[in-house]
C-alpha cells in the first residue's frame, strides 16, 4: 500500500497557542480515515495545514511522497487535494450559479470539455441538469453541500479532506450524503480524511481513526475497534458516551 498522506511530528502554533504539537498519521492511498476528539483538540486544524491554511511551526507533510513546503500550495496540488468544509452556504459564492461555480476550478486548471464535465458532475452527486444554472440560496443544504462535492470532484483530485462535511444537516440528509461520499470513494478509490464529532459517522466511514486532545494524538484505532468500545483512554471512551449519534456494538 502507498502513502497518500504522510504527516510527521507536525507543529502548529497561532500566535503563542499550540494548537497541534508533534502530530504525525500516515494514511494510505483509497483509505477513509476519521480525526475525532473534543472542540477545540485541532482536527481542523490539522487538515487546514495539510491545506496550507495553517501556520506551520515544524514538522512536515507529505502528499504521495511529495513534501510541501510551507504553507505555499500550487495547483497541482488543488489538482490532488480538495477540501469540503461542513457549512457549504459559507464555501459558495451567493452570486454566483452552480454552473459557475462548477467551472472556476475547471477554468483554473485549464480543463476542456467544462459542459460535459459539469454534466457530469452533477449527475455524479445525484443532482440533475436542471440544477444548473441556479443559485445556492435556491438549493436545500443536502443539495448545496452535493454542489459543495461535486466542485470538489470535478478537477479529479485523490485525496479529500472532509470538515464536518454532514454536520450541518438534518440527520436523513446527512445519511444521504455520507452515502454519496462512501460511493465516490469507492468509484474512485478516493483517500479519505474526514474530522467528525461523531462516532457513530466516524466508524460507519472510516477504516481508522485517530483521536485527539489539546492538539495531540492520544489514542488511534480501527473503525471496528471503536464499535467494540476496545478503547484504552478513558478520554475515549467520554468520547463514545458524549456522541449521541454512537451505537456500541
Ligand atoms: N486562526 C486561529 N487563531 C488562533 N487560534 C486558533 C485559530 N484557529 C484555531 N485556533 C485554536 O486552535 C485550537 C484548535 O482548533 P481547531 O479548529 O483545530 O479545533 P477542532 O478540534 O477542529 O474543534 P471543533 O470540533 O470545535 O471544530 C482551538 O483552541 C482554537 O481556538
Amino acid at each position: 500500500m502507498s502513502i497518500a498522506l504522510s504527516v510527521d511530528k507536525l507543529s502548529v502554533i497561532y500566535d503563542h497557542f499550540h494548537a497541534l504539537k508533534d502530530v504525525s498519521v500516515d494514511i494510505e492511498t483509497g483509505e477513509s480515515f476519521g480525526l475525532v476528539g473534543e472542540s477545540g483538540s485541532g482536527k481542523s486544524t490539522l487538515l487546514r495545514a495539510v491545506a496550507g491554511l495553517a501556520p506551520l511551526a515544524s514538522g512536515s507533510i507529505k502528499i504521495h511522497g511529495d513534501l510541501l513546503v510551507g504553507t505555499k500550495r500550487s495547483k497541482a496540488f488543488y489538482r490532488q487535494v480538495q477540501m469540503v468544509f461542513q457549512d457549504p452556504y459559507g464555501s459558495l459564492h451567493p452570486r454566483q450559479t452552480i454552473d459557475r461555480l462548477l467551472l472556476e476550478p475547471l477554468a483554473i486548471h485549464g480543463i476542456s470539455d467544462s459542459d460535459t464535465r459539469i454534466a457530469r458532475a452533477l449527475d455524479e452527486v445525484g443532482l440533475g441538469n436542471g440544477f444548473r444554472f441556479r443559485y445556492p440560496h435556491q438549493l436545500s443544504g443536502g443539495q448545496r453541500q452535493r454542489v459543495a462535492i461535486a466542485r470538489a470532484l470535478i478537477v479529479e483530485p485523490s485525496i479529500l479532506l472532509l470538515d464536518e462535511p454532514t454536520s450541518a444537516l438534518d440527520a436523513s440528509v446527512q445519511a444521504e450524503v455520507l452515502n454519496l461520499l462512501e460511493q465516490v470513494r469507492r468509484d474512485r478509490n478516493l483517500t479519505f480524511v474526514m474530522v467528525s464529532h461523531d462516532l457513530g459517522v466516524v466508524t460507519h466511514m472510516c477504516d481508522r481513526l485517530a483521536v485527539m486532545r489539546n492538539g495531540t494524538v492520544v489514542e488511534r484505532l480501527t473503525s471496528a475497534q471503536l464499535a467494540q468500545a476496545a478503547v484504552t483512554e478513558d478520554y475515549t471512551r467520554n468520547l463514545m458516551i458524549a456522541s449521541k449519534g454512537f451505537v456500541k456494538a
